[in-house]
């Protein structure tokens, strides 16, 4: 565990005496948006006394707009810089809350509780912050680990079908890019964690957790080394959501996407072991997640994903980075594929 982030998987209530004893008698500033507040508000204010900041649901948060109206308010409160902000919500509010903690009077500890699945498993850990901007994903951000992090597994009981599935994407990653038995696990559990079953989260949770702890530790800036693994699904996906309209596919469906893309074209080059397409089609299906650039609406539009993924940030002299696989459990990353072939690829992906 990362030393500078105290984390914890189970009931939010049991951590009461933490909360208590950061907001030192005074009520917390929390983010949040009026969908989650409405459901599980009440459970955090009658643990600590907050002061809520609204933000709107989902992927609109990420904006210049709403980081603004956040630092004003922070700054009408004349909030100290040593005080933590909280971050109540999906990985939208907290990358968008992370942001502004890094920033805010030159950065201040951020609370994440996280909400959905996806910040359970993935967003809510590792300090990638980031807003939305010029059309791009996540163009404008920051690194800034949280002091803690409280993932609460009842709080996804309700959390709709669609939103589960987005998060289950990002734990089928942590198993296809390091751990196949995970990914086994995954498919024999994933509709018990689609049902928001308390065991199967809590387990899927750990797990991510833990994987991307290491991962992050390793490489916490994301110079080169492994994190990048943690983008496997991501060139094309995030390349997805920008074609299809910020917003309009949810982060995780695009990732699902994006990592039948790369499992696709791995195996078309050679790389990986034959069967993988197979592997990773059957777990996408059987979970309910999109595999083809139609399901999001983009069938015929493949070669439009190009431009933006000549724009990603892992990106180095001009020559796309790729995560890709060598078998289902072993990613690597690679710069190697010329666009030409990319393009055809892409051209050839329905
Ligand atoms: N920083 C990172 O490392 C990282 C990792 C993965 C994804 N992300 C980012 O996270 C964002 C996606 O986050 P997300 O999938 O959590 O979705 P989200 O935050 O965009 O939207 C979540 C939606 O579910 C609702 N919701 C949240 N919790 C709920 C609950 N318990 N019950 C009912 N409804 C609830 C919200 O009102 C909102 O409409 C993307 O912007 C993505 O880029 C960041
Ligand atoms: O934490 C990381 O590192 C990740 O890549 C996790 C991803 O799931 C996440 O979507 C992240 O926000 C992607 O970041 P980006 O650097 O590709 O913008
Ligand atoms: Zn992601």
């Amino acid at each position: 565990m990362n030393a500078r982030t105290e984390i914890m998987v189970g009931p939010l209530a049991s951590h009461a005496e933490a909360l208590e004893e950061v907001a030192k008698g005074e009520p917390l500033f929390l983010v949040t948006d009026p969908h989650v507040w409405s459901l599980q508000g009440e459970l955090v204010a009658d643990l600590v006394d907050v002061v809520p900041h609204f933000v709107p649901r989902g992927e609109d948060a990420k904006s210049w707009q709403h980081l603004q109206a956040l630092i004003g308010d922070l700054a009408a409160a004349n909030h100290p810089r040593s005080r933590p902000i909280v971050a109540l919500g999906g990985g939208s509010v907290g990358d968008l809350t992370g942001f502004a903690a890094s920033i805010y009077r030159r950065g201040c500890p951020v609370i994440h509780i996280p909400t959905t699945l996806l910040a359970q498993v993935d967003s809510a850990v590792g300090g990638k912050t980031a807003i939305d901007a010029e059309g791009e994903k996540n163009l404008v951000g920051s690194f800034h680990l949280p002091a803690m992090v409280l993932a609460d597994p009842a709080f996804l009981a309700t959390l709709d079908r669609r939103q589960m599935r987005a998060g289950l994407a990002e734990v089928i990653k942590y198993g296809a890019i390091a751990d196949p038995d995970f990914f086994a696990w995954v498919g024999a559990h994933g509709e018990a964690i689609l049902s928001a079953d308390a065991n199967a989260c809590t387990r899927a949770a750990t797990h991510c957790i833990a994987a991307k702890q290491a991962i992050v530790e390793s490489d916490l800036y994301d110079l080169g080394g492994k994190r990048a693994l943690l983008n496997f699904g991501h060139t094309f996906g995030h390349a997805i959501e920008s074609v299809a309209g910020l917003g309009k596919v949810l982060h995780g469906e695009a990732v699902a996407i994006g990592m039948m893309l790369a499992t696709r074209l791995s195996e078309r080059l050679g790389i990986a072991e034959p069967g993988s397409i197979e592997l990773m089609a059957d777990m996408l299906g059987r979970t309910g997640l999109p595999s083809r650039l139609s399901d999001a609406g983009l069938g015929g539009r493949g070669e439009e994903l190009l431009p933006y993924m000549l724009r990603d940030k892992k990106n180095r002299d001009a020559r796309v980075m790729l995560i890709l696989l060598k078998r289902i459990g072993e990613a690597f990353a690679t710069d190697e594929i010329e666009a030409e072939t990319l393009a055809s690829f892409l051209r050839d992906a329905g």
